[in-house]
């Protein structure tokens, strides 16, 4: 699909409008079991946290791994010591797949992430029955419509659900705050442009509060830009970098690098 510099966004949510049109009513079952993701990363707080994440392709990158085995590849990220999974399920930008998110949350134990372009309280029902213990909600897609963000978040928490609130500048950042968000996303790239700058995450960490978790999102590829954000970010979602790695294992590992907190 072409996209036009600038229009990402709104692309995607017209397509995803039309996706969902399709979607059928699922009754909603129960949260899969698994540990509290917040509870999780404020407990080992003295090392950065990393939420790997399966993704075969992109719209900025185009195909990244279309050979991988997904379950496999999902396995090894928990072996390593992935704090969570990430499952892209949108299908017609980053050729995912919401059977992926089952399979994977069949034969993993820890939390997995619904990552795809929420709107509707469907895609919720769904990720639940699919096995999603965390779903993600992205403010710049709810631009001026505050109160239906605040809507699909509370209903997500009424279902057991923990939420990911992804932002990217200092409004959004204060919706989030705003919103009651404990976990807290700050993408390094810009989703109308895809600019990447880790320096969009270090730049906001002056407004964090106390009490939440943050996680810096995107374009992070080694240990040494996983420092640059470990000191205010209790963790980070890493897609790219672990799709290419030859060495699965050593490159997560490295990417959890010691934090500074002021236990220590
Ligand atoms: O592959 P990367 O640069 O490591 O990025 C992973 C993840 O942050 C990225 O896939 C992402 C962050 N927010 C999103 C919202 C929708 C789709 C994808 C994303």
């Amino acid at each position: 699909m072409n996209i036009k510099k600038g229009k990402f966004l709104e692309t995607i949510l017209a397509e995803k409008r039309l996706e969902i049109a399709k979607m059928p009513e699922e009754q909603v079952g129960k949260v899969r079991q698994t540990y509290n993701f917040y509870d999780y990363l404020k407990e080992l707080s003295d090392q950065l946290q990393v939420i790997a994440e399966v993704k075969k392709a992109s719209p900025s990158l185009g195909d990244i791994n279309l050979e991988v085995d997904i379950v496999d590849q999902a396995k090894n990220y928990e072996q390593a010591g992935a704090a969570m999974i990430s499952v892209l399920t949108d299908p017609v930008f980053f050729k995912g797949n919401i059977e992926y998110l089952c399979e994977i949350s069949e034969n993993v134990q820890i939390p997995t992430l619904n990552k795809d372009f929420i709107i509707d309280k469907k895609q919720i029902n769904r990720a639940v029955n699919a096995g999603a213990t965390v779903i993600l909600l992205i403010v710049a897609v709810f631009e001026n419509q505050y109160p239906k963000l605040q809507n699909l978040y509370n209903y997500a928490l009424s279902l057991g659900l923990e939420v990911l609130v992804e932002t990217h500048n200092k409004a959004e950042l204060e919706i989030a705050h705003q919103l009651g968000a404990k976990i807290i996303g700050v993408n390094n790239r810009n989703l109308k442009t895809f600019e990447v700058s880790l320096q969009n995450s270090v730049d906001l960490t002056p407004y964090f509060k106390e009490d939440n978790i943050y996680i810096s999102e995107s374009g992070i590829f080694s240990a040494n830009e996983a420092q640059k954000v470990s000191d205010a970010f209790n963790g980070i979602l890493v897609g790219t970098a672990l799709m290419q790695s030859e060495n699965l294992e050593k490159s997560l590992k490295d990417l959890k690098v010691k934090r500074k907190t002021n236990e220590n």
